[in-house]
């Protein structure tokens, strides 16, 4: 059988499906203590970032996106009990719970109507929900004993674009960088292979075990042949190898260059998509401050050897690599900010350089970075601003909150 669950073959095909995690309680269960380990530069106030994040979501659905909501997909394949105790009790583990106190741990998850419970996996579960009959050391002192949840919430899991991400027919299901998110991608991991939208037809390219850091704000789909991976905070070289290595001999992949773009590592800059997208077939945004005085910045295009090894050819001007992978006489970069330094540093911040392409020429994008807005508009692009007062406090945007099952094949 064909797999054929997922097909994304470009940034910027007609979006026809995308996974999306409208913000709940998790978003409240950060507190200023919390917040720096959990990935957020502020405490949001969840029912505008709901709100926010529905509009958003009906942005899509007015452009004909059909919207998937990853907690509903949970939600389905927990009917499966044996898959509930199978997820629960990785989850458990992966929080360093076995024995007597995971038990109890799972008896309480039992207590929960499936709505509920799934809604309990994202708030996280706090110290006086559950009793324990024989505490944990962890539980009762040390750093863990402090901390007001058990089981931490999952502030980040609106950011769907991350623990996972789709290209050609398959998918990278990631380990992530840092413990606040990795159960995040436990969820992709169950939903892709018990979910009966995917269990089967899809080709697996990576999965979350092993030491090799991956998200998926790192991994871009140029096109049905070329990626560009951030050599970034979050994803590590060694997994662009070993990513490249797996889709250049999988006979399911067509992909055969690898753009391996390096920039700082920090939190303003996490993921490359936080600094560069692709919105058309030759026009692009990107943050300026990545690249050093010279304009340049450290590329590696990674190609199949003639041996089965590696090839790497060096770069160091991100346009004309652009070119040369694409193979575009011409393309339009446009700079977030527009080339005011400070509006560039304040509009990436608030993820100006982070866009949704839903059709070639057409961008879902925060109205907050007006300048950013403004010059794509000028540049031609058909421009749809959503609200992000609340939602970017967790420093990502449209893109970074979707991820693309499908998308429509490019005329070529
Ligand atoms: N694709 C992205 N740029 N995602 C942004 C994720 C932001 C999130 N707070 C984190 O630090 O992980």
């Amino acid at each position: 059988m064909e797999n054929n669950a997922i097909q994304v073959n470009s940034e910027i095909g007609r979006l026809q499906s995308v996974l999306l995690h409208r913000p709940g309680q998790e978003v409240e269960n950060i507190t200023p203590q919390t917040m720096e380990r959990m990935l957020f530069d502020d405490v949001p106030y969840q029912k505008i970032a709901a709100a926010e994040h529905d509009y958003f979501a009906q942005t899509l659905r007015k452009h004909g996106v059909e919207t998937v909501y990853v907690e509903q997909l949970l939600e389905d394949i927990f009917q499966d009990e044996q898959v509930l105790d199978a997820f629960l009790t990785d989850y458990l583990r992966e929080h360093y719970y076995t024995g007597s106190a995971a038990h109890d741990l799972m008896t309480y998850f039992h207590t929960l109507a499936p709505a509920d419970l799934v809604a309990t996996i994202y708030a996280g579960v706090r110290r006086n929900q559950v009793s324990f009959k024989r505490p944990s050391l962890h539980d009762v002192a040390g750093s863990d004993a402090a901390n007001p949840f058990i089981l931490d919430p999952l502030p980040n899991a609106y950011f769907t674009r991350d623990p996972q991400a789709m290209m050609g027919t398959g998918l990278t299901i990631n380990r992530m960088s840092f413990a606040a998110r990795q159960p995040e991608s436990l969820i992709s991991q169950y939903i892709i292979q018990y979910h009966p939208r995917f269990a089967g037809k899809v080709d697996l390219w990576q999965g979350r075990t092993g030491d090799a850091r991956l998200e998926g704000g790192d991994e871009l789909v140029l096109s049905d042949h070329v990626l560009a991976i951030g050599v970034s905070q979050r994803t590590s070289t060694r997994s662009i190898e070993k990513l490249a290595r797996e889709l250049f001999t999988n006979p399911h992949s067509h992909f055969d260059r690898v753009v391996a773009v390096e920039i700082p590592h920090n939190h303003a800059m996490m993921h490359l998509d936080t600094v560069f997208t692709m919105v058309n077939y030759d026009q692009f945004t990107v943050y300026p401050g990545i690249m050093n005085e010279a304009g340049e910045l450290n590329i590696n295009i990674l190609e199949p050897g003639a041996h089965g090894e590696l090839r790497l050819l060096h770069r160091t001007d991100l346009a004309a690599t652009l070119k040369e992978v694409l193979d575009l006489s011409e393309i339009d970069v446009m700079e977030t900010g527009n080339g005011d330094p400070v509006v560039a540093a304040r509009e990436q911040w608030n993820d100006g350089s982070n866009n949704l392409a839903i059709a070639p020429g057409e961008v879902i994008t925060y109205d907050r970075n007006h300048v950013s807005v403004e010059l794509m508009r000028q540049h031609g692009l058909q421009v749809y601003e959503i609200h992000s007062s609340e939602l970017s406090r967790g420093r990502g945007g449209a893109r970074c909150m979707s991820q693309p099952i499908r998308r429509a094949p490019l005329a070529n």
